[in-house]
């Protein structure tokens, strides 16, 4: 069976949007190909959680683990996405738990119609944290979503981070999910080997599962 991939990544460029405040994504030019030059070779500078995104457990938890020391293994094998657009601004314990069986490990969660690519939307859809205690309950060992961040744009609280951390669970944020049924699929989103910071941007695919 053929198995192409599926991008669910954002694309990195200068216009990216990014968290209010936060440090814009830009690029530069170190060496430029030319009759001098025989490369191209460039320079960027951006936020850790810029775009599609793995939180590191260093992220919320000042003693946490950094990226670069992440189980790698939560980040590639089976999810289920779940479609929960038009549900409001926080996902609860009840909109998620019919979308789960005993099978799931991975949720991904689509909140968007459309990805917001050209504008910072802070309307997102958050997670509550005693959704994240279900979804620990159940065994499940990465929550993943098309939102900037699991907890509110103006959360002071980060509710639901800190319930990922009790359960160590792994977060990813960012995703691009308008292409993709609600169903179950190889994940693969490997986070870079930062060795010491708090997130790191992945490319994120889907794959449908080997029948
Ligand atoms: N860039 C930030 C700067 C300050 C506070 C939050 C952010 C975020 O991007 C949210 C983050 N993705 C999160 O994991 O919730
Ligand atoms: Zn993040
Ligand atoms: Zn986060």
């Amino acid at each position: 069976m053929d198995r192409p991939i599926i991008d669910i990544s954002q694309p990195l460029r200068p216009s990216l949007p990014v968290w209010p405040g936060d440090t814009p994504f830009t690029e530069e030019r170190t060496w430029a190909y030319g009759p001098d030059c025989p490369v191209n070779v460039s320079a960027l500078r951006l936020s850790t959680h810029s775009g599609t995104h793995a939180d590191a457990p260093l992220h919320y938890d000042p003693a946490g683990a950094p990226i670069g020391a992440v189980d790698l293994d939560t980040y590639v094998g089976p999810a289920r996405v779940i479609d929960l657009r038009g549900k409001g601004p926080l996902a609860t314990p009840d909109m998620i738990a019919p979308h789960l069986d005993a099978s799931v490990r991975r949720v991904l969660i689509r909140s968007w119609d459309l990805f917001p690519h050209d504008r910072w939307e802070e309307a997102f859809m958050a997670i509550a944290p005693d959704a994240i205690d279900l979804l620990a309950g159940r065994g499940v060992v990465l929550i993943g979503t098309d939102a900037p961040s699991i907890d509110p744009q103006d959360s002071k609280t980060m509710g639901a981070h800190l319930r990922v951390k009790a359960a160590g669970m792994h977060i990813l944020e960012g995703l691009v999910l308008d292409d993709v049924e609600a169903g179950d699929y190889e994940l693969i989103a490997l986070p870079l080997k930062l060795a010491n910071l708090d997130s790191s941007p992945v490319r994120a695919v889907l794959r449908r599962l080997p029948e």
